[in-house]
């Protein structure tokens, strides 16, 4: 495959922008190469700047859950645009997508809508100090929750594909009221907050942990969290920037049956524009301002293109339910077709999976927490990663990511990754 383009546009891009990239993770640090530049995508496929195209597993990191160019969310946004591209003022749209927002997740009373899923944790984790008047949280290992300072601790995604899960810059000051915990255990848990009675204000994490590779909770593990927070007055966050709209309507809470005291979003909610919101219970959320003394704000907030975008999206998505069952069936159809790749080729190693996120990791160890996914191995999943991207197939360049489907993939796609996934595997094991 021809990458001349990308290549040329990647050395550019090193001269102004920090590594080429303005997002770590796309600059396939870990995995080696030329980044691709992208220049166009339609439904289930994308195309770089040499014209290759590819099968879409990134779908900008999971906004493009009904694929790329859908002609309704398009048309709202060339609709919107008639209007100005911004006020900053109060619209009628946000008052229609926040009643949404309120009918579809469970958990949210009300929702105070931002620009990114960044500024929804780090305004969640606020808004809980302030109800609660206490300043530590607890953070999951591996779980990424954005790019706010007290989270870059032992995070996932990017950073621990950096090499770098605490990151400088950040004041021990900081980091000191950010606790740990591993993902799926609940006496560790129960003992960080009885080690820190009465000062924890909240447990944020990730239902399904997406950033350390797909990592799903065990039984009760939700429900644990759920009771301790109850004990304890702790304010529990969900954070459903990744899982929510992706895992069912209501998002992760809904398909596991726990409902937070708050929830964090983004990704989809925009459809593709830069959108995030955090939400929860009218008690909590009233001490936000101007209705209380918790201050969060935002030039750009409720953008009124990024409201018809998301509106557009989180409409298509509340009436047509079936868009769910179908990728349900995407992701189970994918899961046993790897799965039949690995017995067939005598391989054993994971693959975690719910709905439409999947990660296949390069360990026979069970992958339940942030310590297991760490036991891949990456020089593997470095040359797995080329021979799927030879092969057309386009995912995210780090063993800590989950891929995401969208409903544009259809039988002959779903197929297609099956086989480059057979034949990559047996290339890369010289089989
Ligand atoms: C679970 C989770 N929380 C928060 C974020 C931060 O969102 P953003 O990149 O929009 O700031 C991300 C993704 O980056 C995420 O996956
Ligand atoms: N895992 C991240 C978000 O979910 C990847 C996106 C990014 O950091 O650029």
């Amino acid at each position: 495959m021809k990458t001349d383009n990308s290549r040329a546009l990647f050395e550019q891009a090193q001269a102004f922008i920090p590594g080429g990239v303005n997002s770590p993770v796309r600059a396939f640090k870990s995995v080696g190469g030329t980044p691709l530049f992208i220049k166009r995508a339609e439904g289930a496929y994308v195309y770089d700047e040499d014209d290759n195209q590819y099968i879409e597993l990134i779908n900008s990191w999971g906004p493009m859950i009904l694929g790329h160019k859908h002609p309704k969310i398009e048309q709202a946004v060339l609709n919107a645009v008639q209007n100005s591209l911004s006020f900053g003022a109060p619209t009628q749209r946000e008052i229609t997508i926040a009643e949404l927002i309120v009918s579809m997740v469970p958990s949210i009373e009300k929702v105070r809508m931002v620009n990114s899923g960044t500024e929804a944790t780090m305004s969640a984790i606020r808004v809980a100090r302030g109800y609660t008047g206490r300043d530590k949280f607890i953070k999951i290992e591996g779980c990424y929750h954005g790019h706010g300072d007290s989270f870059l601790i032992a995070a996932g995604s990017g950073a621990v594909t950096m090499g770098t899960p605490d990151s400088p810059g950040v004041t021990k000051g900081t980091a000191k009221d950010t606790l740990l915990a591993p993902f799926n255990d609940l006496e560790a848990m129960r003992k960080v907050v009885e080690n820190n009675k009465d000062e924890v204000a909240a447990i944020i994490i990730e239902p399904v942990a997406g950033n350390m590779g797909c990592v799903l909770p065990k039984e009760g593990y939700l429900e644990g969290l759920r009771e301790l927070c109850d004990e304890h007055g702790i304010v529990l966050i969900f954070d459903e920037v990744m899982t929510g709209f992706r895992l069912a309507p209501g998002g992760a809470q809904e398909r596991f049956g726990v409902t937070p005291d708050m929830t964090t979003l983004g990704k989809i909610i925009g459809g593709g524009m830069p959108v995030g919101a955090y939400g929860g219970k009218k008690e909590i959320m009233d001490y936000v301002s101007p209705a209380g003394p918790v201050y969060q704000a935002g030039t750009l907030s409720g953008n009124p293109i990024s409201m018809a975008a998301g509106l557009t999206m989180l409409s298509l998505l509340n009436e047509n339910p079936e868009v769910y069952t179908s990728l349900d069936e995407k992701g189970a159809y994918l899961r046993e077709g790897y799965e039949k790749s690995l017995k067939d080729l005598g391989l054993n190693y994971t693959i975690n999976s719910v709905g439409s996120m999947n990660t296949l990791f390069f360990t026979d160890k069970e992958v339940h927490n942030f310590e297991d996914a760490k036991t891949s191995n990456l020089e593997l999943f470095r040359k797995y990663f080329h021979a799927m991207l030879d092969r057309g197939i386009y995912l995210g360049p780090s063993q800590f990511e989950s891929l995401f489907l969208s409903t544009a993939l259809i039988d002959n796609d779903l197929d297609r990754i099956i086989k480059a996934n057979h034949e990559s595997l047996k290339e890369i094991h010289g089989k």
